[in-house]
């Protein structure tokens, strides 16, 4: 579950304070804690600090990289990542989000204040779209700070109800979208019911802690190959080389022979953790660090994809896509420069051709080959890299089958995989080609592809 929310929405001191009820935190250092925020006249921080642990974070008073934390409820084990709200650390929130399957959307509805995170280039928009982008389809809106506004249900019901149809346009079921008023500081509603009278006068709902709980696990493609995004790439205790990261699809075991791509480079796993406890084996959805050897620590990096050798990821710098545009001040033409972030992975693009422009919500092509795309138009686009990158089609593997787009800080369009072999690509150890030929061949005769030629003249043909 990732908690995200526009910077100062008060999303460190609610989760902080959860995790403290949830006997997550030791008096003891809760203690210290106090006593080292009051030294700092931080007092208010206290909370935060749980998840905010470098220094520079609590000088700041702001969240920069993600925090992770467990804690339980009834029926589930939950990972929390506490991203960053402040927009210079959208790329430490995407990494967040693309492991979380839910999301908190923590706002604060101090007056004036939900207005400049929802209006006026604040981040809850930014956030919420991001969220859904990246795969998180239940969502939990949690309306903070209600404290500063008398517990008001007026403030509530204005705040719901404008995000709300935000977020229906953003692409979230209405029953899939819970509304939870809480104050993270006093610590209303986050894990017993409500005592406050001017909030029990109108509030008979669901805790956070409830809500959490209530969030369905989303099917786990353990019988698809293995897929791990790599988030981070770390020297671990002794000699061991490690990469962590969330295991998409498939399962890895200790000992496996794993491919990095794009790198094709094989390499040994050694070692397998979750939540620091050595595991013989990781599964879809588990955040994992894996203990890799025999390779060449050059080829690997963050965004790069494990993969199993026997059914390996494609890689390709050319695809098609469906994408949806959200905003753009300029319209979208022909060579439009991107930036480009699918699972931890950012890399410059651009959109080299535009396909077709289509209806919204039939999907039928309204023109073809549009001069340019608008903000709200959907369309089929072919993007670009400047260097290859591993992605899967959507329908075979969501979670490496959808990306956003952003321009200057701005996410101006999220899309959907639809094409990759636009010249070639490698599927289940096979190549595909589209090209034309000067010759006939037929179905089952033996060719032999001149491997030198093809990684030379690579898209613009080679012998066969
Ligand atoms: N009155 C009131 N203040 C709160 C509440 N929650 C947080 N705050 C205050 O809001 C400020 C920001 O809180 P944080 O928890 O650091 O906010 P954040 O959203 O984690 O901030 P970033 O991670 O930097 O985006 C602190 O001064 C908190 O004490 C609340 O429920 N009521």
């Amino acid at each position: 579950m990732v908690v995200t929310g526009h910077v100062d929405a008060g999303k460190s001191t609610l989760m902080g304070h959860l995790l403290y009820k949830l006997g997550r935190v030791n008096s003891k250092v809760m203690h210290k804690y106090e006593q080292e925020s009051k030294k700092l006249g931080k007092q208010s921080f206290m909370y935060a600090w749980i998840l905010d642990e470098t220094g520079e974070e609590r000088a700041r008073g702001i969240t920069m990289d993600v925090g992770q934390s467990k804690f339980e409820t009834d029926s589930k084990i939950v990972t929390l990542l506490d991203a960053p709200g402040h927009k210079d650390f959208i790329p430490n929130m995407i990494t967040g989000a693309a492991q979380a399957d839910v999301a908190l959307l923590v706002v604060d509805s101090t007056r004036g204040e939900f207005e400049t995170g929802f209006e006026s280039g604040g981040q809850t928009r930014e956030h919420a779209l991001l969220v859904r982008s990246l795969g998180a389809s239940q969502l939990c809106v949690v309306v903070n700070k209600l404290d500063t506004v008398g517990w008001s249900e007026e403030r509530f019901l204005e705040i719901s109800n404008k995000l709300g149809s935000f977020l229906k346009q953003a692409g979230f079921r209405e029953r899939d979208v819970t509304f939870v008023p809480c104050s993270g500081l006093t610590g209303e509603n986050l894990t017993e019911p409500c005592t406050e009278p001017a909030l029990t006068k109108w509030y008979k709902g669901l805790t956070l802690l409830e809500v959490i709980d209530k969030f369905k696990c989303p099917e786990r493609p353990i019988s698809k190959p293995f897929r791990l995004s790599v988030n981070d790439i770390f020297k671990g205790t002794g000699s061991g080389f490690c990469v962590s990261g969330r295991v998409e699809t498939g399962m890895v075991q200790s000992g496996d022979k794993v491919l990095i791509q794009p790198q094709n480079e094989t390499a040994l796993v050694k070692a397998l953790m979750i939540a620091d406890v050595p595991t013989m084996t990781a599964f879809a959805g588990d955040c994992v660090t894996v203990t890799i050897a025999n390779f060449d620590q050059q080829n690997i990096a963050v965004g790069y994809i494990l993969c199993d050798p026997l059914s390996p990821v494609p890689v390709t710098s050319k695809f098609e896509a469906r994408i949806v545009i959200f905003n753009t001040k300029v319209p979208i033409t022909r060579g439009y420069p991107v930036l480009l972030h699918l699972q931890s992975l950012s890399e410059q693009a651009v959109i080299t051709k535009l396909v077709a422009q289509l209806n919204k919500s039939s999907g039928e092509v309204v023109k073809r080959k549009p001069k340019c795309l608008l903000r709200n138009n959907n369309a089929v686009v072919v993007i670009e890299t400047s260097r290859p990158i591993c992605l899967e089609l959507y329908r075979d593997i969501k979670e490496l089958g959808r990306f956003m787009l952003r321009v200057g800080g701005v996410t101006i369009a999220a899309g959907l995989v639809t094409q990759v072999n636009l010249d070639s690509v490698l599927i289940n150890n096979s190549w595909y080609f589209n090209f034309s030929l000067d010759c006939t061949f037929n179905f089952s005769d033996s060719v032999i592809i001149q491997e030198n030629e093809w990684k030379s003249l690579k898209g613009s043909g080679f012998g066969i």
